[in-house]
């Protein structure tokens, strides 16, 4: 009311004014005080207007000129917050906080939307380590998307201190991964109690060692079920394994979570089902959403993200529900997959059915992409470097023997090829960005700089395990950087050792990564026993390894290969 006040004021004094101040004084002071007894009743918008009706100086030009004013202001304002290293939002910041601080380097992009382009691209792992590198920001790098601040790390030791941080426990808000329930599984829930919860509730019984070995069977089952479907189209020049082999990581899944078996062979309408609906909300939650960030955009739901989940989630909740009603029907002894489990806690573990049917959908939703993706990655390095293959071929030909398949056992004597797995997992991160990042609860201080609470964080992992300096010739596709010297200490690929964590670290961290890895190497080790892997044909010996990152960084187009069988007794 007092910058209203002041500002018809002001206007007053203008050469078209025709009223004098004292009777405009007295009109704002009549509606002052009316307004004072009204003031419950009325909006901003309604005194507004009582006030602009007062006032006989609402001539067009007025107008005009105020609109003009209001304009410029907004716009020196905007251009002052985007001026800010690190763009818009760390402006805003800037002029809010208590304590001098040093200021974290970065682009400014562009007024109000700061630097949208570089996560909406679909190699953002790249754009963002290139601006780091052109901003000496390798460190840290701060950068804006709209209102969010955001920094970013190309750095082993102070991605550490951010994973490791429990200030950064919890994930930034998506609308898209709230719409799709995962505010109520692991992923996205708050730090907390529930979070811890379920945690400790999946590491029980899917991820625990004792569980991964009870699955072994399955896991046998449907490599051999793969094996068998690859050996019929040996003899197509450009084979593409890829939907096989997604199919066959969602069966794993779905046998795991909800005790399903499938044969490979066969289309079943459950099964295309879901994969219709994982890929959808693996598109959804893959999207930078505008809205997110620009919450002046959110009524409008520019990219349709917020009405496709909408149709999206009743078909889940249909789908898992069915599951979980036909689970309740049978009656088991002991759980015998991860819905029995579910429906079998008690007490204050007990979770409602749909928090029950957003935990079942996460397990699925993450378990398939990643695992399918990354072995398409393993098999391209194959198919690109035939002198490689034909080491792991000949660790295999020693240790397994061309008589009979692989056996899980077999995979700790198989050093070579561990080593191409986690040379894989260097080159082509499946979360390059590790996928999810992280929030900071409360004010803190990372690489001896400020960050305010409500900061986005992500480290590069993708940039640290292509950097020159962390890692030796790190365009090089070179497995025997990870053979363990004799007395050497092998590297782990788990969380420890910054230089390499796919999996993230820290209280996030990845929990399904054991899990995950048996699931790769296994199923790996059981494709390059049984075939060789080719180049489609002599003339094509390049293989496109040009990246897309949706949720998951895959290959862009899809691996083609010719196979050539290595053992006679091959299904
Ligand atoms: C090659 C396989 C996989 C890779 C590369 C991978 C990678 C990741 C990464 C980078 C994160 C974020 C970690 C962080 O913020 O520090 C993550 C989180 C997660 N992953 Fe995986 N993952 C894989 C397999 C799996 C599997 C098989 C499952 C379950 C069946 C799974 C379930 C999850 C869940 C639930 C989270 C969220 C954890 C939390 O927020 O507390 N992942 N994964």
């Amino acid at each position: 009311m007092f910058f209203l006040y002041k500002y018809l004021e002001a206007f007053h004094l203008k050469p078209h004014s025709k009223k004098p101040l004292s009777s405009l004084s007295l009109s704002l002071s009549l509606i002052f005080v009316s307004s004072a007894s009204m003031a419950t009743k009325l909006d901003t918008s309604s005194l507004l207007f009582a006030l602009l009706s007062k006032c006989s100086l609402l001539t067009q030009t007025n107008l005009a000129f105020s609109l003009l004013v209001a304009s410029l202001a907004c716009l020196a304002l905007s251009v002052f917050y985007w001026s800010h290293p690190g763009g818009p939002a760390w402006g805003k910041y800037f002029l809010h906080r208590r304590h001098r601080t040093t200021v974290i380097p970065g682009p400014r992009g562009l007024p109000f939307v700061g630097s949208m382009s570089l996560m909406s691209n679909a190699l953002a792992h790249r754009c963002i380590a290139a601006t780091a590198e052109k901003f000496g920001a390798k460190r840290l790098m701060a950068f804006s998307l709209g209102d969010t601040r955001v920094i970013v790390t190309c750095n082993p030791d102070v991605a550490k201190e951010i994973l490791y941080s429990p200030v950064f426990a919890d994930r930034p808000i998506k609308e898209s991964a709230y719409s799709l329930m995962f505010n109520r599984a692991i992923g996205f829930a708050p730090y907390g109690v529930y979070w811890r919860t379920l945690r400790r509730i999946a590491s029980n019984h899917l991820f625990s060692p004792k569980q991964i070995k009870r699955s072994e069977t399955q896991r046998r089952v449907i490599a051999n079920q793969i094996v068998k479907c690859l050996a019929k189209q040996s003899n197509t020049e450009g084979l593409c394994a890829r939907d096989l082999i997604k199919t066959a990581s969602l069966n794993n899944m779905m046998c795991s979570v909800f005790g399903k078996e499938y044969e490979l062979e066969h289309e079943h309408d459950e099964v295309s089902e879901l994969r219709g609906l994982v890929e959808e909300g693996y598109d959804l939650l893959g999207t930078l959403n505008w809205t997110d960030h620009l919450p002046w955009l959110s009524e409008f739901d520019p990219q349709r993200i917020r009405s496709r989940c909408c149709s999206l989630v009743p078909k889940v909740n249909r789908f898992v529900n069915r599951i979980i009603s036909d689970h309740r029907d049978q009656i088991h002894d002991s759980p015998s997959d991860f819905v029995d489990v579910l429906l079998s806690l008690d007490g204050p573990d007990k979770l409602s059915d749909p928090d029950i049917v957003a935990v079942l959908w996460e397990m699925i939703f993450r378990g398939t992409d990643t695992v399918a993706v990354l072995i398409e990655w393993i098999l391209a390095r194959m198919v690109l470097h035939p002198d490689i293959q034909s080491m792991v071929h000949n660790e295999l030909d020693q240790i397994v023997g061309r008589s009979r398949a692989v056996e899980e056992s077999d995979v700790a004597s198989l050093t070579y090829l561990t080593a191409v797995v986690k040379e894989v997992l260097r080159l082509h991160p499946p979360g390059p960005l590790l996928s999810w990042a992280r929030l900071a609860i409360t004010d803190t201080t990372i690489d001896g700089r400020r960050v305010p609470a409500g900061t986005t964080a992500m480290v590069n992992m993708w940039a640290i395990a292509h950097d020159p300096h962390v890692w030796e010739d790190p365009l090089e596709f070179k497995p025997e950087r990870f053979v363990t010297k004799e007395g050497g200490f092998e590297f782990s690929v788990l969380g420890s050792d910054m230089r390499l964590a796919p999996f993230g670290s820290g209280r996030r961290v990845c929990p399904g990564k054991n899990l995950g890895l048996t699931t790769v190497t296994y199923w790996i080790a059981t494709l390059l026993h049984e075939f060789e892997w080719l180049a489609p044909s002599s003339d094509e010996k390049t293989v496109d390894l040009s990246e897309k990152l949706r949720l998951s960084c895959e290959m862009a187009n899809p691996l083609a290969a010719k196979l050539r069988c290595r053992r006679s007794l091959s299904v």
